[in-house]
């Protein structure tokens, strides 16, 4: 019994421990402390202060390192952001996987509606050299608990390998927030696997397998006690067409229409995005490779539902027979005249017609009424939602409803 309770050491544990550990530079920042009770008031942490009051120069950096604005336009300074990110950046605990976001996947997350380049910061050796740091911002308006907050959507972090534990996180993050602040803007939403002060939300990655026998052979999942490879085949087997009557893939002409059903969804979520009909464009018009989404229309030729769902591939470090992990992730879903659950299984037979080898939903919004029912497994990932510079109360899960890339 003893062992079992050490065994059970999960995220709580871990954020009990950190409670008693400092943390040298979020303990410095406007977001609340570990330990400090979530309480029901909304507001910001700091004191109101206009963009004159914040500092017109760069943070310092270390000696031999320097500032870039990158131009991901540029086929060479994208190749390097590229290339950083897919040596250095999120890998699973056990260094099995690496997040492979492709340069057409780059554009599309750092280029929406009203981007910034100011906003897409590097670190480079001095004198034009190595790319060695990354990190990113885009604007976004998100309502949280009834107040509609401009807000930036930080991502993209990212140290080279060989210059870790050298806290040179902590002058990214205060360079960006340096460049948001400037532009008027006081708040940040963000997420990460990792647990730091203070998570409004702690979600969970569920996984659906679609070519088992890959992600058995690559250790991403294992096969079940008593299940042979046949079973297990057969068991993920989905149909090779959509069920659902209608089902085709969104086209610029729906996006009026998808606007107006993502908009009037998204309001039931404490956290969500508030999307202009551009950014509807944008974030949902299909693009090869990157973001896939179809809509069902009616026999009266309406659009009545929509689902999405992105393209993130995964390096396989040091696989002999596979180096790539396909996984489709689901996007931004409503479903309006049929079950989610109904449009979520034509979801994965679409997502397996595009080869994608597992689809994966994080248990926000209402997908914990289809993952279950559809065979997802629950996975080990946490992701933590937070919010920079506002105090709110935690919200569930399934008050959620916002997907970070
Ligand atoms: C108003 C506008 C506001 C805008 C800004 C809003 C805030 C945005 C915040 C960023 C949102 C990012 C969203 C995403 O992109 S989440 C994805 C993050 N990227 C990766 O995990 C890629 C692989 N890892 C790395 O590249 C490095 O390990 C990173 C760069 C993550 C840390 O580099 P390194 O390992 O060499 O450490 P250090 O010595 O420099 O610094 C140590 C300090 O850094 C704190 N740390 C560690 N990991 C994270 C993390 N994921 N978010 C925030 N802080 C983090 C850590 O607690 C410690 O602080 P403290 O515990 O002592 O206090
Ligand atoms: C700031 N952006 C947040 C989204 C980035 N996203 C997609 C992400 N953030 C943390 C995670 F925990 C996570 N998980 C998906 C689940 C999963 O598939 N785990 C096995 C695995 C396969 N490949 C990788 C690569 C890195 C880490 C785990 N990997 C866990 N996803």
């Amino acid at each position: 019994h003893l062992l079992q309770m050490l065994r059970k050491r999960g995220p709580c544990e871990e954020s009990r421990r950190q409670t008693a550990r400092e943390h040298l530079f979020w303990d410095t920042q406007p977001v609340p402390s570990m330990g400090s009770e979530y309480g029901q008031d909304s507001g910001p942490l700091d004191e109101l202060r206009t963009v004159d009051d914040v500092r017109a120069e760069p943070y310092p950096l270390p000696d031999k390192f320097e500032w870039c604005t990158c131009n991901v336009d540029d086929d060479k300074e994208i190749d390097e952001i590229y290339t950083l990110l897919t040596e250095n950046y999120v890998e699973d605990d056990d260094s099995m996987f690496r997040f492979d976001y492709s340069i057409h996947f780059l554009r599309w997350a750092l280029k929406p509606p009203e981007f910034l380049r100011s906003w897409h910061l590097g670190v480079r050796v001095q004198g034009g050299g190595k790319l060695v740091g990354f990190i990113t911002g885009i604007p976004a308006k998100i309502r949280v608990f009834e107040k509609s907050i401009q807000m930036a959507e930080i991502n993209f972090l990212c140290v080279h390998k060989r210059l870790r534990s050298k806290r040179l996180a902590p002058v990214l993050i205060k360079e960006i927030t340096r460049r948001v602040n400037r532009e008027n803007v006081w708040q940040a939403v963000y997420t990460a696997g990792v647990v730091l002060p203070r998570p409004i939300s702690e979600c969970r990655y569920w996984h659906r397998s679609l070519n088992p026998k890959k992600l058995i052979e690559v250790g991403f999942s294992h096969l079940g006690a008593r299940m042979t490879m046949a079973r297990t085949i057969k068991l993920y087997k989905v149909p090779d067409m959509p069920q659902l009557p209608g089902m085709r893939e969104m086209k610029k002409e729906d996006v009026p229409r998808v606007h107006g059903l993502v908009l009037n969804y998204l309001r039931k979520f404490t956290l969500h995005p508030e999307f202009t009909p551009e950014e509807v464009e944008h974030w949902m018009l299909p693009r090869p490779g990157v973001v896939y989404c179809y809509v069902r229309e009616n026999e009266k030729g309406e659009v009545t539902d929509v689902c999405s769902f992105y393209s993130l591939p995964s390096s396989i470090l040091g696989h002999a027979k596979h180096n790539t992990l396909k996984a489709a992730y689901s996007y931004w879903n409503v479903a309006s005249t049929v079950p989610l659950q109904d449009l979520m299984y034509d979801a994965l037979i679409l997502a397996k017609q595009q080869d994608f080898d597992v689809f994966n939903a994080l248990d926000i919004m209402e997908n914990e009424s289809f993952l279950k029912e559809l065979k997802f497994g629950i996975g080990d990932g946490y992701l933590q939602y937070y919010l920079y510079n506002w105090k709110c109360p935690r919200i569930e899960p399934r008050g959620i409803g916002l997907v970070l890339l």
